[in-house]
């Protein structure tokens, strides 16, 4: 089984997904950690994010060398490796948040993570903003979350503590950029995490999903 859950920037994504792959005891694939990783790696390299090619020979010679990026999609979190070092905790800033929309528009860099994502054999719950359309529109469930900008400030302010003005318009601003690829899928349920706790929209997407089969 394949479960996709897309949304807006902050509207609890990793979280729901997380919580959901643990109560079906599968795994859960973060495709907004490959593109902050692609990203972090181009920022660390000095290399431009307005073209693909130093950063994909980049991913490839690291693949080459034997010292490849890649996602291990843990159930307590995901996380990101370059060969032997984990650098999952270098891929929350705000410098990868305020760059990682202009890697994401590279077609050639979509094209690497989709085949990084396409790696992984189902079932699992895979989360991001075109894993119900691009990705694996063949996927079973579907759900698209949403919530208001300042609901989503106000619990990334919990998180990071910055002012809750500034990272409102850093999330309307990344939201705007990640539009052409963040459509939801027609056949996505919609849900706004602003309305619940985190265990109740967990519950809630639950209980859309099919009952496992009896013995
Ligand atoms: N329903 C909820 N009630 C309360 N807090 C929530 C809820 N959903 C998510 N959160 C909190 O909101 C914050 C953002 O959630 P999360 O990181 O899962 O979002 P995301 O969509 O994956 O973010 P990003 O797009 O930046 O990767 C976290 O602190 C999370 O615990
Ligand atoms: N399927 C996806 C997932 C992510 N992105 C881009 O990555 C950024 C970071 O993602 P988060 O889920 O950690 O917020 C996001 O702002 C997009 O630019 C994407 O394009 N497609």
């Amino acid at each position: 089984m394949i479960v996709t859950i897309d949304g807006v920037a902050a509207s609890g994504k990793s979280s729901v997904a997380s919580g959901v792959a643990r109560a079906l005891n599968i795994p859960y694939l973060s495709s907004g950690l490959l593109y902050r990783a692609a990203t972090w790696a181009a920022l660390s390299q000095r290399l431009p994010l307005t073209d693909a090619a130093p950063l994909l020979s980049l991913l490839n010679r690291w693949e080459a060398d034997g010292t490849p990026l890649t996602l291990r999609p843990l159930p307590q979190g995901n996380e990101i490796w370059v060969g032997e070092q984990n650098v999952t905790d270098l891929l929350h800033t705000t410098e990868v948040d305020a760059h990682v929309s202009a890697a994401a528009q590279l077609p050639e860099l979509r094209a690497w993570v989709d085949a990084q994502l396409h790696r992984i054999s189902p079932p699992f719950v895979a989360e991001g903003r075109d894993m119900g359309t691009a990705v694996f529109p063949q996927a079973q469930a579907k759900f698209y979350l949403e919530a208001s900008a300042r609901v989503r400030a106000q619990r990334r302010v919990q998180e990071r503590p910055q002012d809750l003005e500034s990272v409102e318009a850093a999330l309307r601003l990344r939201d705007e950029r990640d539009a052409r690829q963040s459509a939801p899928a027609p056949d996505a349920v919609h849900i706004d995490t602003g309305s619940g706790t985190l265990e109740q929209i967990i519950a809630q997407v639950l209980s859309h999903l099919p009952a496992p089969p009896t013995e």
